[in-house]
């Protein structure tokens, strides 16, 4: 922690389905991370990109063992967070609900709607309650460095749009895909619920590039997604999604501190439960996630 209260930045990538490792990084080293939570999906790996930290963790472990309802996502959070991770960059394949968004489109998400029904959604719970918000569930600054770089690199990038995080693992019905076109969703995806809510609570700067990999079921003119397709388009933008994480790191340096949104102090005004009426136990599991505002009452 710096003088003025601040983590220095260090990029975490969670790599989607199709992503298990990413390249460039100096000093790489696969660790293993320990969390109160059980554990993450994989080891993590960890070097430097362009001289800044990175800690890389494949979503559904390295060759794909994990269904989206088997990740353990507050063990991923907070095996970042625990690493010094302060920012959140989650790749992820998507099926497009919009005509506009073809496959291989790129897709800076904005908002989140949660159909997810059978995870873990929160770090806190009896004994320390918190409610944090999630108006705004992505990191502008973050988003808007992921954007400027894209353009740079000339790839089919889309800014803004609305993610539908469903169970799973079964893709969706038509009725169910008509249906979250008329809610006005653009993308539908498996992971990125409960993993955006919290990275919130973990005081993390998150954003998502959604990288679109077929139409769903709905569109009249393409056939219903299969694993198959959805692995062709990973495998032919993969190397795209790897030289765009490898250009954010070497533009990362250069960013206002502290985060303008709050991301990074969300927690001062999140919880409501008094201090002596705190859990000690939970407290010992949030020591990374919420260190920062409890170190009273672990003291
Ligand atoms: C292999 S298609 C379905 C699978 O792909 C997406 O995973 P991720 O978000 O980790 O890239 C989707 O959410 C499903 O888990
Ligand atoms: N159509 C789709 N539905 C849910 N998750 C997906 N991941 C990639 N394509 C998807």
């Amino acid at each position: 922690m710096s003088d003025d209260g601040q983590r220095p930045p260090m990029l975490g990538v969670i790599g989607g389905s199709g992503v298990y490792d990413i390249t460039g990084l100096e000093q790489a080293r696969w660790e293993q991370v320990e969390t109160p939570f059980g554990d993450p999906s994989d080891h993590i790996l960890v070097g430097e990109l362009e001289g800044l930290p990175v800690a890389f963790l494949p979503r559904h472990g390295r060759g794909h063992p994990l269904p989206p309802s088997g990740v353990n996502y507050r063990a991923n959070i907070d095996a970042l967070k625990r690493l010094g991770v302060t920012d959140v960059l989650s790749l992820s394949a998507v099926g497009s609900l919009r005509e506009e968004l073809a496959p291989g489109t790129f897709v800076l998400v904005d908002q989140f709607i949660d159909r997810t029904i059978e995870r873990d959604k929160s770090f806190f719970g009896p004994g320390l309650v918190a409610h944090v918000s999630m108006a705004e569930p992505v990191c502008n600054r973050l988003a808007d460095l992921v954007e400027r770089v894209a353009v740079e690199e000339e790839l089919p990038v889309r800014r803004g749009g609305t993610y539908l995080a469903m169970e799973g693992p079964q893709f969706s019905s038509r009725a169910e895909s008509e249906m979250y076109r008329a809610w006005g969703c653009d993308v539908v995806g498996m992971t990125n619920m409960p993993e955006a809510k919290l990275a919130r609570e973990a005081e993390l700067c998150y954003a998502t590039v959604a990288m679109v990999t077929d139409f769903d079921c709905w569109h009249p003119d393409h056939g219903n997604v299969e694993v198959a397709d959805v692995i062709r388009v990973l495998q032919a933008n993969a190397s795209k999604a790897r030289s765009l994480v490898e250009a954010v790191a070497e533009s990362f340096g250069h960013r206002p501190d502290p985060c303008p949104q709050g991301c990074d102090r969300v927690l001062d005004t999140a919880l409501i439960t008094m201090p002596q009426a705190r859990d000690p136990e939970r407290l010992r599991c949030l020591d990374a996630v919420a260190g920062r505002v409890l170190t009273n009452d672990t003291e």
